[in-house]
């Protein structure tokens, strides 16, 4: 029977990437998705945006909306100190299934929660089901019409301090035209715009990083 693109990836996973390295994971999705097949991973260039940010923001506490087949969930959880947590959620149970592998093949389970479900649903039992109080940092790469109505569903549940950190993908192509309108012109959000390319290809895209200023 027929494979999947994300068991394709998988596979490339476990062919050409070492069990408890993340970084060679990472590489490996890379590798197989710039020769082999494209596929919506944030990718290497805008990765190495992702990870300044990360590293300049040194979260303890990380939500990733849109995990697909875990590439930024593990490119992420690889750069956070020791006790700090990630979780990310997943809408559909075949991704979730291959993220959970990628995410094992790298060792880095007990850094990653992955959740299933839909952002509606999941981002208002944060507090109760899985004791979060805030999130240092936010990576936003699920559905594009999902940016802004989570991003207010966030702050409203209070996952959001001074100082939070969101950064989203996309926010040229596919493009995220509200939130960018939004974020751009709140009082509330300090925006800055990393120009980059869509992930494998020479077409425009970029990230875009805003501090919630409580
Ligand atoms: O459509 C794109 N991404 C959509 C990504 C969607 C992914 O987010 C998950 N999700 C949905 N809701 C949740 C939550 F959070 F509710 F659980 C999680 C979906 O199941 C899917 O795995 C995309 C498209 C292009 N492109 O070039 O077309 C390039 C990109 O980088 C992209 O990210
Ligand atoms: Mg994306």
């Amino acid at each position: 029977t027929q494979s999947t693109r994300p068991q394709r990836i998988l596979g490339a996973v476990q062919q050409n990437a070492t069990r408890g390295d993340p970084r060679s994971v990472v590489r490996a999705i890379d590798q197989y998705c710039r020769n082999q097949e494209w596929a919506m991973n944030v990718g290497d260039e805008k990765g190495c945006i992702l990870d300044s940010v990360v590293s300049e923001v040194n979260p303890a506490t990380v939500l990733e909306l849109g995990t697909y087949c875990g590439y930024s969930t593990v490119r992420i959880a690889s750069l956070l100190p020791p006790h700090a947590k990630l979780i990310t959620l997943e809408f559909n149970p075949e991704f979730a299934v291959i993220a959970r592998q990628v995410i094992a093949w790298a060792g880095l389970e007990d850094k990653i929660q992955l959740v299933e479900g839909a952002s509606g649903d999941l981002i208002p039992k944060m507090k109760e089901q899985f004791g979060v109080e805030t999130f240092d940092l936010v990576f936003l790469d699920h559905w594009k019409d999902r940016y802004l109505p989570d991003t207010k569903l966030m702050e409203e549940c209070g996952l959001l301090r001074k100082g939070s950190v969101l950064l989203a993908d996309n926010v040229i192509c596919p493009g995220t035209p509200e939130y960018l309108e939004f974020v751009r012109s709140s009082p509330r959000y300090e925006s800055q715009y990393f120009k980059s390319h869509l992930e494998y290809t020479k077409v425009e895209d970029g990230l875009e990083k805003s501090v919630f200023l409580g």
